[in-house]
């Protein structure tokens, strides 16, 4: 039998590791749930528990949103710390304060409500349901919050993998396919035929007057931040921009999409997570509005799919969400009634509000459903906004007939509205006016839709409301840490008939994708071969590092479409192998680090290209400390301190019990505790301090240690990308006869870690152990003993 064409034989790959991909996680969800105890999964930030119902509100699209805090916290209860993010499908079971057995046989006898959470901070959390209105009854009094996984996110990426299949196919470039007809409207652009490798990139247009002429926004970015951006505009089909930690990847993001729009593009931009989409957000509605010669609010302009991750997110980032949009709308007003009248209803129903406190709108020119609303629900209320008893039997059937229609009518009547907001008009002529400015420079103001820039998380681009919509160019912020099949669900989305750009930022270097399934075999294989096409690039080769795996061959990359050993593989990896050096930039200035704390990675993974802004090359603590005694403190002068617990038998421990497996090292964590507690002496605040270990077990010991310090940030490496703090200590935990170091070996983990801080780096391991993991650990150990401050700890 012949080998199937290498498009074939892509797709099929991508389906198979996508179809293992979503096993693993749906069999680690199960037995996690199965396995472990609540608050064995509190523990592992999979559950919050003894949660109430806080209040029932009604979202875009009928949506039913419960609102759960803490039971006994009042307004100001804070959840233990927790991986539940906005986004993550989760499951409301009952609990009650029974025995473990009876509570966990009663939460088999109910087997809990699923939904997506909206929003989520350190005291509510926010949940639209996905069933029926009459699940609603289901929710208990007193409940929990359980992670599972979000098999969603896979039927996106599914969706989109037969979309591809389907687009090749009518464009006759395979011959059969097994996917599931999706009929699309896109053209099958010179974007597509880069990315599946049947044509090369085109030879960026330096030549442009756009490029030729431009005019930076902001004068101050560097020479590798210009060249990027030039690049970027001068790209036909796709440009990577590869961004070192610090090295103003989002700064250089701003800029670029400045010159796009001023262009009148029409961009999607999105991220891997809700919070690089915020962060891109945050600053463009910050932006000032003049820019150059030409006026852009971009206030007027950002629409976000979805909602703020961040705890406190800025209310100019709140009003750019399609919810806010929508309720600022002239139909505002006929949706509010409708919402007003259901939540009056679902308030009834579950409860929380006496019969005759329900809204019941004023029902303008709504039709029918208006005038049910003083029908329905005939009890005597007690006339407060107080709780009621639940009504029963026929009235409370009758009152969910009511809402199911009412819920229709929301449904219907926001899916129109969010479709006008989303939809474009292309700036025309007309729209840009001119003016004279106090200078008497002609300023123009360009006036563009309010959907000219959409912001989603890569998943989120997916939804039916972008269904129609077409952009010039795609962004996609942490390309590096998306699945190849999620980044193609914003490039199929944005594409239609008119061509579109993709343009990809991240670092292959920090932390990619997580992929939980085992058919990892090739990993290694293809992390070879990409330091080889990275190390072959003009200048960039890595000087005795990493470095076994760097080889000096001339330009590597070939254009060849080939199947992925596995999901590790971006498609800003591949395409690097794919196109070389042809296909990106690098950003080559950093401006977060003291010189010394950024040697190490720079050297041994940057091909020693990465240099310190002079700024802050020499920043310290002693700095931002304000006592005089204090600032000559010799600790504060300290960029990078190494406490070695070598020899000293602080040997970590395995975790015991059900979902067990992770580990901790108490002595390691005792040692934080003692140099936190110094920082803090010496004046440091604590929000500006961090502690990062691999471990889970290890987090959760520390917070009991470090909570009574003050606000610490203290977490896995994976909630880290992308932060920094002044201070930064990292507990490396693995200490043991055996030298055994677990995922400790994984560099780029390493490389996140060690590449937060800002001003002050502090290492506490034990280096014997960790240097037999390794060639990049034991380089590691070796450049401590000799750059760092070297400190044998003392535990009293
Ligand atoms: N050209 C520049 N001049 C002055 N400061 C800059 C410049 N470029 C970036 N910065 C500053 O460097 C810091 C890091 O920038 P930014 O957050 O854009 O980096 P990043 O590459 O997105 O970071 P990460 O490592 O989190 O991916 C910010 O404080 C930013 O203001």
């Amino acid at each position: 039998m012949s080998s199937p064409d290498p498009i074939t034989a892509f797709i099929s790959r991508q389906r198979h590791l996508l179809s293992l991909e979503r096993t693993a996680d749906l069999t680690r969800s199960r037995l996690l749930l199965t396995n472990c105890p609540p608050r064995q999964l509190e523990k592992n930030g999979l559950a919050i528990l003894g949660l109430a119902v806080m209040s029932v509100q009604v979202g875009l699209g009928g949506k039913v949103l419960v609102e759960l805090g803490l039971e006994s916290g009042g307004s100001s209860g804070m959840f233990q710390p927790n991986e539940i993010r906005s986004g993550d499908l989760v499951k409301i079971e009952g609990s009650s304060s029974l025995t473990v057995e009876k509570s966990k046989a009663a939460a088999d006898a109910t087997p809990g409500i699923e939904g997506v959470v909206y929003k989520a901070n350190a005291t509510r959390v926010v949940v639209a349901l996905n069933s029926d209105d009459r699940d609603m009854d289901a929710i208990p009094e007193r409940c929990r919050l359980i992670k599972v996984a979000n098999t969603i996110t896979y039927d996106r990426m599914d969706k989109a993998i037969d979309q591809l299949e389907e687009l090749c196919f009518v464009n006759g470039l395979i011959s059969a396919k097994e996917g599931a007809s999706t009929p699309n409207d896109i053209t099958f652009s010179p974007l597509f035929r880069v990315l599946l490798g049947l044509q090369r990139p085109s030879a960026p247009d330096f030549d442009d007057t756009n490029v030729k002429n431009i005019k930076f926004f902001d004068e101050n970015l560097n020479d590798s931040q210009k060249e990027a951006v030039r690049f970027c505009l001068a790209s036909k089909e796709v440009a990577c921009i590869h961004g070192p930690p610090g090295t103003g990847k989002t700064h250089t993001l701003i800029e670029l999409i400045q010159h796009l729009v001023s262009a009148h593009n029409r961009i999607l931009i999105c991220g891997a997570s809700n919070l690089a989409v915020d962060n891109i957000l945050e600053r463009l509605v910050s932006l000032p509005t003049r820019l150059n010669t030409q006026t852009i609010d971009f206030n007027q302009i950002c629409t976000r799919i979805g909602h703020p991750a961040r705890v406190l997110s800025s209310p100019k980032t709140l009003d750019a969400t399609l919810d806010a949009r929508a309720a600022r709308s002239d139909q505002a007003d006929l949706l509010k009634d409708v919402k007003k009248e259901l939540e009056g209803l679902l308030g009834v129903l579950t409860g929380r509000k006496s019969t005759s406190s329900r809204g019941s709108g004023s029902g303008r020119g709504r039709g029918n459903a208006s005038s049910r609303g003083k029908t329905a629900g005939g009890r005597t209320g007690t006339g407060s906004e107080g709780k009621g008893s639940k009504p029963r039997g026929a009235e409370r059937k009758k009152m969910w007939e009511e809402v199911k229609a009412l819920r229709k009518e929301h449904r219907q009547r926001s899916n129109q509205l969010t479709s006008r907001i989303l939809s474009f008009t292309p700036p025309s002529s007309e729209s840009t006016n001119i003016a004279e400015d106090a200078s008497s420079s002609p300023v123009s103001t360009l006036i563009l839709s309010p959907s000219q820039i959409v912001l989603a998380t890569c998943h989120s681009a997916g939804t039916s409301a972008l269904a129609k919509e077409e952009f010039d160019v795609v962004i996609v912020d942490e390309a590096t840490q998306a699945l190849e099949a999620v980044t193609w669900i914003p490039i199929l989305q944005a594409s239609g008939k008119r061509p579109t750009k993709l343009i990809l930022a991240g670092d292959p270097m920090q932390l990619g994708p997580t992929v939980l399934s085992v058919e990892k075999a090739g990993d290694k294989e293809s992390r070879k071969k990409m330091a080889k096409v990275r190390s072959s690039e003009k200048g960039n080769e890595v000087e005795g590092s990493d470095l076994e795996i760097q080889d000096k061959t001339p330009q590597t990359a070939t254009n060849a479409l080939k199947p992925p050993h596995t999901l590790e593989t971006t498609l800003f990896d591949r395409l690097e192998e794919m196109y070389g050096v042809r296909i990106k930039r690098m950003l080559e200035v950093q401006y977060r680090m003291n010189k010394r704390i950024c040697e190490f990675p720079s050297q041994m993974l940057y091909g020693n290209k990465l240099k310190s802004e002079p700024a802050v090359a020499e920043r310290l603590l002693s700095d931002i400390v304000t006592g005089e005694g204090n600032k000559n403190e010799e600790d504060l002068n300290e960029p990078v301190v190494f406490y070695d617990t070598s020899g000293l038998e602080f040997y970590d421990v395995e975790e015991q019990g059900e979902g067990g497996g992770s580990r901790y090292n108490e002595n390691e964590a005792l040692v934080v505790r003692q140099w936190v507690g110094r920082l803090i002496e010496y004046g440091i605040p604590p929000s500006q301090i961090a502690v990062i270990t691999p471990y889970q077990a290890q987090v959760t010991l520390l917070t009991s240690l470090l909570r009574p310090l003050g606000s610490i940030e203290i977490g896995t490496v994976d909630g880290m990308q992308g932060r920094e703090k002044d201070a930064v200590i990292i507990s490396l935990v693995r200490s043991n006869e055996k030298k055994e170091v677990g995922f400790l070996s994984e560099k780029r983990r390493l490389n996140v870690a060690m590449t937060r801080a800002k001003r002050h780096l502090c290492v506490v391991g034990d280096s014997s152990t960790v240097a037999r993991g390794g060639k990049y650990l034991a380089k590691w150990m070796e450049w401590l003993e000799a750059n760092a401050e070297v400190r044998y700890p003392e535990l009293n």
